[in-house]
């Protein structure tokens, strides 16, 4: 089975919500909820991998010091087995914006289980919720 690198973010704002982006028409997951992130490139770093999708995804900025390692998912989808390093950030520059027409929603960590995620993320929730 290959096993495929994401490396994904939760974004906390000063009222400690979590930034949720719906994945969109066409994708695969399409409709679910996920932490903001994507796939780590040949030779870049989980945490350089966030600071570029955070670029291209929401248009703001962070940097590798505003970047904690909070926990992980590892998880067997029909055609890979996803191995996600989860980070919490709470500093960045400019306001998160949908670059790439995906709904955003800032959510309560207890309201995070109202909204679908996918298998990978279900494990990360309470996780997510004890520790905010
Ligand atoms: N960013 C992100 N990806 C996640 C999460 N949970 C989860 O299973 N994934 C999976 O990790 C992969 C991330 O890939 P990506 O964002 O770079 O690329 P993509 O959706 O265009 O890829 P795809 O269409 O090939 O699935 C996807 O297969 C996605 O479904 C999550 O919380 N955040």
């Amino acid at each position: 089975m290959k096993v495929v690198l994401v490396s994904a973010v939760a974004l906390i704002d000063a009222d400690g919500r979590v930034l949720l982006a719906q994945r969109p028409e066409g994708k695969s997951m399409a409709g679910l909820w996920e932490f903001p992130g994507g796939k780590v490139e040949p030779g870049e770093t989980p945490e350089n991998c966030l600071i570029r999708e955070l670029r291209e995804e929401l248009g703001i900025e962070t940097w590798n010091s505003c970047l904690a390692p909070l926990t992980f998912a590892s998880h067997s989808y029909a055609d890979f087995h996803l191995l996600m390093p989860l980070f919490a950030c709470r500093k960045w520059q400019g306001i998160p914006k949908p670059v790439e027409n995906q709904a955003l929603k800032w959510v309560a960590p207890n309201k995070l289980r109202e909204y679908p995620m996918p298998p990978a993320d279900i494990p990360l929730i309470p996780i997510l919720r004890d520790w905010l």
